[in-house]
């Protein structure tokens, strides 16, 4: 959790405010920014009603790439606005601190923003309505996941409803007024060979209260080859073996949405254990894909 980031207090009021706005739009107005390909600049749908292999998921979403290239959509009104500065903000928190988490790795504080490019680094902003739920227990907002970039900051309305995964049992999050929730994702549990863990987290969903979400992920620019910093893999005491293969960050994120949203398995498939007996492969669009369950 981050605390005093200077990111302005009416800032992150406004921005949920703005993404509840949008969620409030008429149906047909919303479907003007569905989207359809992971790569689609501005998706929004809903999960709300539809059954994944038994289990419930209740959840709208709005997702839009705010960085190298901002997009936004038109409606509502402000929303653009908000959500240009907010991104631009947050981004800065973000870079912050990567250069702490590089020094803490004993490199470089600018290693990562120069190994991964971040002046191009792909941006997502990604806002989660999880509505109230007649029965919670029969239902969920977000499987459990790891997100794909390096840190995602999230912040929300007030109502509870993340959880991580903490020695094998899931613990309730609960962030302080006005600050940013940070998780680390795939790409820094590669970068890094696996000292820093990608966080396995979900959202349970409640019937008291709707619950809203702004998960922002910053990650490497679309086309780094993300692999173990080789400084990491040797020091005096010898050579270290990478644990992750190489893999173009756009190549990880279809990978990783076209895919059941299913705990870690995505990062399982760049581990080097797994090579032995899978091949990494790169779908190719065609197959029955949900794209909507994941960031
Ligand atoms: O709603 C939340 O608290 C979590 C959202 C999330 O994990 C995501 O959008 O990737
Ligand atoms: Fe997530």
């Amino acid at each position: 959790m981050v605390i005093n980031h200077g990111v302005p207090e009416n800032l992150l009021s406004s921005i949920l405010d703005g993404c509840k706005g949008f969620f409030d739009l008429p149906e047909e107005e919303k479907q003007e920014f569905k989207g359809n390909h992971v790569l689609d600049p501005i998706r929004s749908g809903t999960s709300c009603n539809v059954s994944v292999e038994k289990a419930f998921y209740w959840r709208d979403f709005l997702k839009f790439f705010v960085h190298p290239v901002f997009y936004s959509p038109t409606k509502p009104a402000g929303l653009s606005e908000i959500s240009l500065e907010y991104s631009q903000r947050v981004r800065e928190v973000a870079r912050g601190l990567l250069k702490g988490i590089s020094e803490s790795l004993g490199l470089e504080g600018s290693y990562i923003d120069k190994a991964l490019n971040l002046e191009q680094g792909k941006q997502i902003f990604v806002a989660n309505l999880y509505p109230t739920c007649p029965q919670p227990e029969l239902a969920m907002g977000l499987p459990p996941h790891s997100d794909h970039g390096l840190l995602t900051l999230l912040i929300y309305n007030g109502i509870g409803g993340l959880q991580i995964q903490h020695e094998g049992k899931w613990v309730n999050v609960c962030a302080l007024p006005n600050s940013f929730l940070v998780n680390t994702g795939d790409h820094l549990e590669i970068l890094s060979n696996g000292r820093y863990k990608s966080v396995l987290h979900r959202a349970m969903v409640n019937s008291k209260a709707t619950r809203i979400s702004i998960a922002m992920i910053h990650g490497p620019s679309l086309d780094s080859v993300v692999s173990p910093a080789t400084e990491l893999l040797v020091s005096s005491k010898g050579n270290e073996p990478a644990a992750y293969v190489g893999m173009k960050y756009k190549d990880y994120l279809e990978l990783q949405q076209s895919n059941k949203l299913d705990g870690k398995s995505c990062l399982d498939r760049v581990r080097s254990s797994s090579l032995a007996t899978a091949s990494v492969c790169v779908p190719n669009h065609e197959g029955n894909n949900d794209t909507s369950m994941i960031s």
